[in-house]
């Protein structure tokens, strides 16, 4: 569970972390001394949980609510044009009302079409009322786990927009490594662009870099230009890593005179999507920026999840079938995957509840011993000598400690992780060696192809949601936000709160816990 907010208790520092351990405080909260506790025997010291997000929140205010609610509101706000420039709203041209374009353009259809979001609507971000700080994955607020409306802007096309599609010049990039339905994604935008009635479109090649380098044009974009991209994997427009100068960016926004960027992305491109629009904010710029966010590691906060994720995890899933097959063909075979997940075990997770095959599941989050009593290949030896065969499936980014560090970085700035597959492979290999029992070991590490396949039809829906909302929401006159899927509804939120954490598997979370329950794999302590 995680604790969002202060509390006061008594105790010394060791029980009083005890406590806090018991209501689980997440890592954004410290312990802070408020003095000694004089109606006490023992004179303890008096601690206080403090949220590093809500300092200011004392519970034993009754109007505390009311101040989180307020506080939330704030941050949930979408940054908007007109918060800077003078801007004013005219009809909106998207209507599905229409039959021609021309009755579009004139909004004669709009009073009679009911398919509009009310900049009001809004969707509840936290559905669950934990009765307990113990329930299983309870993240509370206050340390009697109260619940606390907290709404976020529903996404969709509006009746008013800021922008003359006619005059709009839009931009698409994108940007970090690559994640099934970038194609999907980028086709979307297009096609409700061109339903806006919006004429220049052009994609900006291999991410941030095609805004410095020369021989990097911009690519005209239509309907007819991608309508079959979605047909294969990788991104139309090319991806890359690195060459992020914000200022340079912007400069070359101005003189490519963008009138909307659509960024698509992971955490990094966010951070920098939301550089590039404070700075044309500080430039007083209208020109809308709009993430989509595009991770196959699913580590967004806040999200139900992210395309791509799941056709990485079905991609996966054939990977840990073959290994399944070589390691049950073989005479004590040890099948052993490694997936994608620099810091998050989502991919890992989902692959091998879905694949129902997996004896062992070792994600980042979750540390583990390989050697000792308790350790992962004490346990490898027990499925040898009870079922003969097993299959351990592992995140790039667990184990880490096992490995050496070489503090070398990707382009952007990314640690570069050791390889745990191979190093698993190798103390698999000689643990058996030095217990004297054969063992066949079928390393497999189906990295990139887990993402350069095309999306499944379950991601391909999504990229057409999360595409057309980004369209509506940088016609809306929001900048600075991302769209995404939260409790099965689609919203916007500001790119801030998106970023502010990787997103992890919580080890007490009901999934992890059914994902144990599969795998039957005991506490490796
Ligand atoms: N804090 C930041 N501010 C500005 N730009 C950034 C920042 N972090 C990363 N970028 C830029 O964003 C782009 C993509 O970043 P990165 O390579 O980390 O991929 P990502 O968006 O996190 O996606 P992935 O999930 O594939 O890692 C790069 O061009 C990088 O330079
Ligand atoms: O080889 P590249 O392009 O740096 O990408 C690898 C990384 O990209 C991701 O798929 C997404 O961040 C990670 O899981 C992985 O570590
Ligand atoms: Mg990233």
């Amino acid at each position: 569970m995680a604790l969002a907010q202060p509390m006061d208790y008594a105790g010394s520092i060791s029980s009083g972390q005890k406590h806090l351990r018991y209501f689980g405080v997440h890592t954004s909260s410290r312990l802070q001394c408020v003095g000694h506790d004089r109606k006490s025997r023992t004179n303890q010291l008096v601690v206080r949980a403090v949220s590093v997000d809500h300092p200011q929140l004392d519970f034993s205010n009754p109007n505390w609510k009311k101040q989180f609610q307020e506080d939330f509101d704030k941050r949930f706000s979408l940054p908007h044009l007109r918060d800077v420039i003078d801007v004013e709203p005219r009809p909106t041209t998207f209507s599905l009302k229409s039959r021609t374009p021309l009755e579009n353009v004139n909004g004669s259809m709009q009073e009679s079409w009911n398919g509009y979001v009310n900049d009001d609507d809004r969707a509840l971000l936290k559905v669950l009322k934990f009765a307990s700080p113990t329930s299983a994955g309870a993240v509370c607020i206050d340390p009697d786990c109260s619940w606390v409306e907290q709404w976020v802007h529903r996404a969709g096309p509006r009746k008013q927009i800021y922008f003359e599609p006619q005059y709009v010049k839009a931009g698409i990039v994108t940007c970090g490594g690559l994640c099934p339905g970038l194609n999907d994604v980028i086709r979307q935008i297009v096609l409700t662009l061109e339903k806006y009635g919006v004429k220049n479109i052009v994609g900006i090649q291999h991410g941030f870099r095609g805004f410095f380098e020369d021989h990097l044009s911009e690519v005209p974009l239509s309907r007819h230009v991608v309508q079959n991209i979605n047909l294969a994997g990788g991104s139309f427009l090319g991806v890359s890593r690195g060459g992020a100068n914000v200022s340079d960016i912007v400069d070359s926004i101005q003189a490519r005179r963008l009138d909307m960027l659509f960024v698509l992305g992971g955490n990094g491109t966010h951070a920098g999507a939301n550089a590039i629009h404070e700075e044309c904010r500080k430039r007083k710029l209208q020109v809308s920026i709009v993430g989509v966010p595009k991770t196959i590691d699913n580590d967004i906060l806040l999200m139900d999840k992210t395309f791509g994720f799941d056709t990485a995890v079905e991609a996966a899933q054939r990977a840990i079938n073959s290994a399944y097959i070589e390691a049950h063909s073989a005479f004590h075979g040890i099948g052993l995957v490694k997936l994608m997940g620099r810091s998050s075990g989502f991919i890992t997770m989902h692959a091998s509840l879905s694949s129902g095959q997996v004896d062992i599941c070792l994600i980042p989050e979750v540390p583990f011993t390989l050697d000792g009593p308790n350790g992962v290949l004490r346990h490898l030896e027990h499925l040898i000598e009870t079922k003969g065969f097993a299959l351990v499936c592992v995140a790039e980014g667990a184990g880490q400690e096992y490995l050496q560090k070489s503090n070398a970085t990707d382009a952007s700035g990314n640690m570069v992780l050791g390889d745990i597959g191979v190093h698993l492979q190798h103390k698999i290999k000689s643990h058996f060696k030095n217990i004297g029992v054969h063992s066949d070991v079928k390393y497999i590490d189906p990295t990139y192809m887990l993402r350069a396949v095309r999306a499944n039809a379950s991601d391909a829906i999504l990229c057409t949601v999360l595409g057309q909302n980004a369209v509506h929401g940088a016609f809306a006159g929001f900048s600075g936000i991302t769209t995404g899927v939260c409790n099965t509804h689609n919203v916007y939120l500001p790119i801030p709160e998106v970023i502010k954490t990787t997103r992890f598997v919580d080890p007490n979370s009901r999934m992890w816990h059914r994902c144990l329950t599969s795998t039957g794999q005991p506490d490796f302590h």
